[in-house]
């Protein structure tokens, strides 16, 4: 299924016919800037277009009230001191005789994107709209908003879709104040925002805007806010936030959809945000979305104001929801310590409504570590000059080019295994020095000719993915650890660059490998064994990988941070027939890791498991995982000896982090 592409040039007929500094930034070529970069880079023809259409005031009464719609539906029969006069009443908005069409055209375009999706249509897609809608109140426009788009979307869903569960994801730099009114009594809404408070100096300056905010009565735990005190926050940053706050969480809440306030001002470069995260993070936190609500994705524009990052950002989101892959993470140096605290005071104010933070370390008393933290900030401020000179033009490198390659998924079988349809069938022409190679290397093999052709095929198959001729591969294989130790003499050798090895059960892993950090080994399985070193983690889970929810924390909380750090140029994840690991969950894993590594990822299955071809194989060609339903409370052993791991780990692993390091 595709992905629906929604966006129509009406939007960019108004803007701002007066001088007010505060909203010169919401500008119509933030779209036109948009939409030409989708065109040019041949992103939006691969979408399918969806048209717009415009909110009926049923629609928009979802949310907002009579008197408030019926104010608005004057606007366009306004004189130009009417509309200012009519603007005081409201913070940080402006409004033009064509804004009220506009706002009905972009809560239009995300309702036809969530009915798209719901009903089949297309797999996710992105709705290009103005004015955004995060800001707006029942009865209040602002911060550049006039109709709360996402949360007509979400209400819209509930009602006319019989959604029970949204989750709505706001990586826009501002917190969307409108949204979490809208929801902070519904337990059926979960809604995450981070945004730029320092500790309530930045717009909007609300006190409600703090982690603390957990929302209302039956929607307590159900609001989740992530407050950045600093600018200059990083890719590391909201990797980790997204790891060990917002995916844990999304996992347990278990939506079935995703809204998303795209907002790009979180982006470097922005006036706004004054970020330093690089517009392809937003392919990996679109990626780590993907796999949740069968793959139901909606994106709608919120902000972005610098007509370069933006997009550079919005094509990063419509490569990943096309299922590109994600290009490499480049350079993770770890969270800053004003993160981690965000993080730690967010995670803690959780603890009590979600299983998987039930043991996230209570926070010391938070009210001195972050007095103490907003004190070293002030001194700072004062150092660098009581003003902070606009941060001076920021410069970044333009995302990477995401080829994708000619053969997505390519499957090495045993002769009578027959292969899924749109993967390829793959087997290496003995290719002589490969053999003398593996002749060499596996004596007591070379006898088995099976063997050899199985070895070699998988040599052959890795190098094609080093060239980006295959983006990702499965074998069937007799002997998996004899495959892995192969492809992992092979790898270390042969790639300049890292490889990832995940085993699932108990796989004899490779022992002699070097200790050299070429090789990082991941080992899931239900057997105690120390930690070797840095590069050979075994993660011991009670009831090894049948507890579903204990393994989903293992991977979110533990796996993609490390894997994320370590960035690998190829992940090889190898599995054998007693892991006990559910389909479900297997295709999760499958589906997450293929934000590693610009999606190399090499999977082995063996022979005896042919049943998992099949999911693999649509995991591997991009398809979404079945969601493993609500998971509980994991294991309290498990949940132990998880962050015992962390804590360890975190020494060398800075991605692992969860709490400032104690200082002082
Ligand atoms: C959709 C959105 O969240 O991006 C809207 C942001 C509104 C910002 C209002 N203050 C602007 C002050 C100008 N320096
Ligand atoms: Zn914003």
């Amino acid at each position: 299924m595709g992905t629906a592409l929604i966006y129509d040039e009406e939007m960019t007929k108004y803007k701002l016919l007066w001088v007010d500094p505060a909203c010169k930034i919401e500008v119509p070529e933030r779209l036109t800037v948009s939409y030409e970069a989708l065109k040019n880079s041949g992103l939006a023809d691969r979408c399918v277009s969806v048209p717009v259409r415009e909110a009926t005031d049923e629609d928009i009464l979802l949310v907002h009230s009579e008197e408030y719609l019926e104010a608005v539906k004057k606007t366009p029969y306004m004189t130009l001191e009417d509309l200012k006069e009519f603007t005081l009443q409201y913070g940080d908005v402006y409004f033009h005789p064509n804004i009220y069409h506009c706002a009905k055209l972009a809560a239009g375009a995300s309702l036809q994107l969530v009915d798209s999706v719901m009903t089949g249509k297309v797999r996710n897609g992105m709705a290009l709209v103005r004015p955004p809608g995060h800001h707006s109140m029942r009865s209040a426009a602002s911060g550049f908003c006039v109709f709360n788009n996402v949360a007509i979307a979400a209400q819209y869903a509930k009602l006319k879709h019989g959604v029970k569960r949204v989750l709505i994801v706001d990586w826009d730099v501002h917190h969307g104040q409108g949204v979490q009114y809208s929801f902070e009594d519904d337990p059926g809404v979960l809604y995450f925002s981070w945004h730029r408070y320092e500790h309530q100096k930045f717009w909007p300056q609300l006190r409600e805007s703090d982690y603390d905010n957990v929302g209302k009565e039956k929607g307590e735990g159900f609001n989740i806010n992530v407050p950045w005190n600093k600018v200059g926050m990083k890719n590391s940053d909201y990797l980790s936030v997204f790891c060990h706050m917002l995916l844990p969480v999304a996992y347990e809440f278990n939506p079935d959809l995703v809204l998303v306030c795209a907002g790009f001002d979180s982006a470097i470069g922005d006036p706004e945000g004054e970020m330093c995260a690089s517009p392809d993070i937003f392919a990996h936190l679109t990626h780590l979305l993907m796999n949740l609500a069968g793959g139901k994705v909606c994106a709608v524009l919120e902000g972005g104001y610098n007509l370069t990052s933006l997009p550079q950002s919005v094509c990063q989101t419509v490569h990943t929801l096309l299922g590109d892959p994600a290009p490499r993470p480049a350079n993770l140096d770890g969270p800053c310590e004003s993160a981690l605290e965000s993080l730690h005071c967010s995670r803690s104010a959780h603890r009590k409504y979600w299983s998987c933070l039930k043991h996230a370390a209570e926070h010391p008393s938070s009210d001195v570590s972050t007095k103490r933290l907003k004190l070293a900030e002030e001194e700072e401020k004062v150092e660098n000059g009581e003003e902070k000179e606009k941060a001076e033009e920021e410069v970044w490198p333009e995302p990477p080019k995401r080829v994708t390659a000619p053969v997505r998924t390519a499957l090495v079988l045993p002769d009578g295994v027959s292969c899924p349809d749109r993967c390829k069938l793959f087997s290496s022409s003995k290719d002589p020095v490969i053999v003398n190679k593996l002749r060499e290397n596996f004596p007591r093999d070379a006898a088995d000719s099976d063997a050899l052709t199985t070895l070699s095929s998988l040599v052959a198959l890795v190098e094609k993915m080093e060239k980006n001729e295959i983006c990702n591969g499965l074998a069937l294989v007799q002997d998996v650890s004899m495959a892995m130790t192969c492809v992992v003499q092979h790898a270390a050798i042969a790639l300049s660059n890292r490889v990832l090895v995940v085993c699932v059960g108990d796989v004899l892993v490779p022992a002699h490998y070097k200790e050299d950090g070429t090789i990082l080994l991941v080992h899931f399985s239900n057997k105690e064994e120390e930690q070797k070193s840095k590069y050979h983690i075994p993660v011991c889970l009670k009831k090894g990988c049948s507890d579903v929810s204990g393994f989903m924390q293992a991977v979110l909380g533990l796996l993609l941070p490390l894997g994320y750090e370590y960035d690998p140029s190829l992940v090889l994840l190898a599995r054998t027939p007693d892991s006990g690991l559910c389909d479900g969950a297997w295709q999760q894993l499958t589906g997450l890791l293929q934000g590693l590594a610009q999606g190399h990822t090499l999977v082995l299955l063996q022979e005896g498991e042919r049943a998992y071809v099949g999911p693999t194989a649509s995991s591997l060609l991009g398809e979404a995982a079945p969601s493993v339903g609500k998971i509980k409370a994991p294991l309290l052993e498990d949940v132990e000896s998880m962050e015992g791991l962390r804590t360890r780990l975190q020494v060398d692993w800075k991605l692992l982090q969860t709490t400032a390091p104690e200082t002082g």
